[in-house]
């Protein structure tokens, strides 16, 4: 169509008319459509700062477990649970530093009368562990299955993909993929186990929580051993959100046909840089091109990021994030991922987007430059 044509048929002078005409004219339909729309806009900023909800992660007498929960961001979950009454089990490799959380722990214990510790040591790359500590926990908490897990146990080799060796691409894989996996199987399995009617108790809500990162939405040049895993976990996570459902669904006929104990819910955490001992560790090896184009980042303490990030599940948020470029590298990467809130996150991906046409481009050619002047590791740079 020829697009004189088009713009005939919309009329344009008598379309700026009829706006002037409403502008001047605040009749009921306007009045109505501006109530509505600061209506949402309102809604959306209560939602956001959790007025008017109620609390869907109420964790006090129930029973947790928190992967890699002996050091950094896991241990600092553990005290915040353990502060808000929770049982905690924490589950890592070295025994003496899991020694040290449990201590910590009852330290900071709301009721320590009522509230129990616990520690098991285990290596989560290896399946078979995974389903141990399940049954472990089970057995200690009376037979009951844990009514929260959260996976927090990984940490990051940085490098650049050729320099580092293959077999550490995949260990990255195993630490930070598959002991969210191993852990993710073996508590659904008996999490989503059917129970006939009879057997049907008024059972809370469960928690499955992954800890990914942001490097999952966005890439940087360095960390291609550890973002391909985290990205894993985002994807596991959205697959699993949806065929939780089916699950969830069996569950509302619980007393007319088998199905599972509790209705479960995920969530995905995805921090930025946590000052940890694993942040001081991965710092040696992480190239310096890397720490320029992450300059972005403020890393938060272990302790912010718990808060925050437990904050957002008392929300009952899906994809957490603990603070604004956070929030930034999400909405461009948003997708097909379940939104918090349909209007807040439609318009952070909306900004997000217009901010990404200049980050991408701009941290592209930061590593172009970077070549440019410095040449390649080990080689001698341009004269
Ligand atoms: N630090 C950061 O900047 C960021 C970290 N993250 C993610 O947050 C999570 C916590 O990181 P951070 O606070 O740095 O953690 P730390 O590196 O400080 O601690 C890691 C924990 O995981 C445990 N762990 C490691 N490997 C295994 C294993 N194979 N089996 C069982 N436990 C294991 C460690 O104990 P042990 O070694 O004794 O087994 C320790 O308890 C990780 O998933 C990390 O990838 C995300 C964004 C940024
Ligand atoms: C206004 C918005 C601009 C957005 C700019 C984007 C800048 C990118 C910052 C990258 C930060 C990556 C933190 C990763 C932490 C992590 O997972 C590692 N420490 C591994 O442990």
């Amino acid at each position: 169509m020829d697009p004189r044509e088009l713009i005939a048929r919309f009329h344009l002078p008598q379309l700026l008319s009829s706006l002037q005409f409403s502008y001047n004219n605040t009749s009921t339909p306007i009045l109505g459509a501006s109530t509505l729309l600061c209506t949402i806009i309102l809604y959306t900023i209560a939602k956001m700062f959790g007025f008017g909800s109620q609390n869907e992660f109420n964790v006090m007498g129930q029973t947790v477990v928190i992967t890699g929960g002996s050091d950094g961001m896991g241990k600092a979950v553990a005290l915040e649970l353990s502060a808000k009454g929770a049982n905690v089990v924490v589950v890592a490799r070295t025994v003496s530093k899991l020694v040290t959380a449990v201590d910590e722990m009852k330290a900071k214990a709301a009721n320590i009368l009522k509230q129990k510790f616990h520690y098991i040591n285990a290596d989560l790359t290896d399946p078979v562990e995974c389903e141990r500590v399940i049954a472990e926990v089970t057995t200690w908490n009376s037979g009951a299955a844990p009514d929260v897990v959260w996976c927090c146990a990984g940490f990051s080799r940085p490098g650049y993909f050729v320099d580092v060796p293959i077999q550490d691409h995949r260990q990255q894989m195993d630490t930070i993929y598959w002991t969210a996996a191993n852990t993710a199987h073996a508590t659904l399995r008996n999490w989503l186990n059917p129970v006939a009617p009879s057997g049907q108790m008024k059972t809370p809500r469960r928690h499955l929580i992954f800890t990914c990162s942001t490097l999952a939405f966005v890439p940087i040049a360095g960390y291609s051993p550890y973002s391909p895993a985290k990205a894993a976990i985002r994807s596991l996570s959205d697959t699993l959100s949806q065929e939780i459902e089916m699950y969830n669904g069996a569950y509302t006929q619980r007393h007319r046909t088998d199905a599972p104990a509790a209705d479960v819910k995920i969530h995905t955490i995805f921090p930025m840089g946590i000052l940890s001992p694993g942040f001081d560790n991965e710092q040696k090896t992480k190239p310096e091109l890397t720490k320029k184009l992450e300059e972005a980042d403020k890393p938060q303490t272990p302790s912010e990021v718990a808060k925050i990030s437990i904050l957002a599940l008392e929300r009952g948020e899906y994809l957490i994030t603990t603070n604004f470029v956070g929030s930034i590298m999400k909405g461009t990467a948003l997708g097909p991922s379940p939104k918090n809130s349909i209007v807040g996150d439609t318009m952070l991906s909306w900004l997000s987007n217009l901010v990404f046409l200049q980050v991408i481009p701009d941290l592209r050619s930061k590593t172009f430059a970077w070549g440019k002047q410095n040449g390649i590791p080990g080689s001698t740079p341009a004269p």
